[in-house]
């Protein structure tokens, strides 16, 4: 999470970023939000807002038809290796159901097992670090159990 995304914009397409996901929480309270999507826009980029756990998802349905995906945060941001936060599906069921086609992306804590609750309330897009890197377990598998259980429960994914 960084402070200022506005500027840092055209260091990331320089860099060669074909999208960039920013907090609201940064953004919002300086009123500079709609600008910062269609600067991200304006150079050809994907653009997301990101959720933290405690920002309600009301404050995204303003811009939600300028963006590619929305990021639901599931643990608080900072660092790998957290639980996963299950009261964060209201959110993404919430935003599903006013949306359907929306991308919707979880991060933090997601596992064989919590991908379950994820899918089911609409999560459709997945950012995972620990599950992926287990001694025990073959990271090719838990990819493909993942985007398995995301199409048991959206079927119709376009
Ligand atoms: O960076 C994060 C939080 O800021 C992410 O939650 C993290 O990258 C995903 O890791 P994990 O799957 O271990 O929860």
């Amino acid at each position: 999470m960084v402070s200022n995304p506005e500027l840092m914009i055209d260091d990331f397409k320089n860099a060669g970023a074909n999208s960039i996901t920013f907090h609201i929480e940064v953004t919002e309270e300086r009123g500079i939000t709609q600008s910062v999507i269609d600067k991200i826009k304006a150079y050809g980029m994907q653009v997301a807002i990101s959720v933290k756990p405690k920002t309600p998802i009301e404050s995204i349905f303003p811009y939600v038809k300028d963006l590619d995906f929305v990021l639901i945060m599931t643990v608080e941001p900072g660092f790998g290796g957290q639980s996963f936060m299950s009261e964060m599906m209201t959110k993404v069921s919430t935003l599903r159901r006013k949306y359907p086609n929306l991308n919707i992306q979880v991060d933090g804590g997601l596992d064989i097992k919590t991908i379950e609750p994820a899918a089911a309330a609409g999560a459709n897009v997945v950012v995972a670090g620990s599950a992926l890197f287990r001694p025990d377990q073959n990271p090719k598998d838990t990819i493909q159990f993942f985007k398995d259980t995301i199409n048991k429960h959206s079927p119709n994914w376009k």
